[in-house]
């Protein structure tokens, strides 16, 4: 199978042209850095994207007028952006889009198991945080992740989180996402962690991921690679992938 990197010199896509290199039945034919010439990834069977949320979705349709299958790591995937992608690739897809806020299998069972929890507990709460270099905050995992949290509470009928604040003039309670506040960090010395923390009368829950290395992303990403192919319209997540 024929792969191409958008965002190649990055510190995502550059791991990915490692680990294309390394992996059996996989052939790097371009990797393709910001500015640099594309003519070489119009053989690719795959590209995958790990570039800036501001140039993504140019990539995406670039990639589905030629009929090229992307593997997407790029953050910044609301709603809105996701109905884009769909009606780019139209009613009867020729071509497959996985997007994935997270490839690292911890983080997605991390997120698995925030959301089975969730249903349980009062409280429940998200604290992200990562290297200083990353330019998004939240997080595309925590937003993801609150928003299954949501999802989950609401099916179970439980409302609002209890919170007493009512004077907050410097945002020391976080962002909002779908009603479950949202706390960033940013550290030199980390990668990617997160922490989910859940309450309720006399005990609390807490779900905690850490990658340490960009390598942990790898077999999800090669997993995506071999998948999409076989996925046309677009693929959330890697879950199916992994049977979850
Ligand atoms: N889904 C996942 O598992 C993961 C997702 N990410 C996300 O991947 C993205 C990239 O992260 P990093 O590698 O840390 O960022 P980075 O800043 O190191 O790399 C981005 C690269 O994309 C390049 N680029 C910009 N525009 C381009 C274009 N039009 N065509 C080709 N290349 C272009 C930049 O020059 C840069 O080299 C971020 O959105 C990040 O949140 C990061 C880690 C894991
Ligand atoms: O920028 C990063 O580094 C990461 N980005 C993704 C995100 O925003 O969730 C995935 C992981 O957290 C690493």
């Amino acid at each position: 199978m024929k792969v191409a990197v958008f965002g190649a010199k990055g510190r995502m896509g550059a791991e990915v042209c490692r680990a294309v290199e390394a992996a059996d039945g996989l052939e790097l034919v371009a990797a393709v850095d910001a500015g640099e010439d594309r003519s070489a990834v119009e053989q690719a069977d795959v590209v995958v994207d790990f570039t800036v949320p501001a140039v993504v979705m140019d990539n995406i349709a670039w990639c589905a007028e030629r009929g090229i299958n992307v593997v997407v790591g790029t953050t910044g995937f609301a709603a809105e952006r996701l109905d884009q992608v769909r009606e780019l690739l139209g009613p009867q897809p020729t071509s497959g889009v996985l997007i994935a806020a997270n490839f690292s299998i911890g983080a997605v069972l991390m997120m698995r198991f925030a959301e089975q929890a969730a249903r349980f507990y009062e409280s429940a709460e998200i604290i992200e945080l990562h290297h200083p270099d990353k330019v998004d905050a939240p997080s595309g995992t925590a937003r993801v992740t609150a928003s299954r949290i949501a999802q989950a509470r609401a099916e179970a009928g439980l409302g609002p989180v209890p919170d007493a604040t009512t004077s907050d003039p410097d945002g020391a309670r976080g962002a909002v996402v779908d009603g479950v506040h949202v706390h960033g960090v940013r550290l030199r010395g980390l990668v990617a962690h997160q922490e989910v923390l859940f309450g309720a009368v006399g005990e609390t829950l807490t779900v905690r991921h850490d990658s340490f290395d960009r390598a942990s992303f790898m077999p999800g990403v090669l997993l995506a690679v071999r998948a999409v192919v076989d996925r046309p319209g677009l693929t959330i997540g890697i879950d199916d992938l992994l049977g979850l």
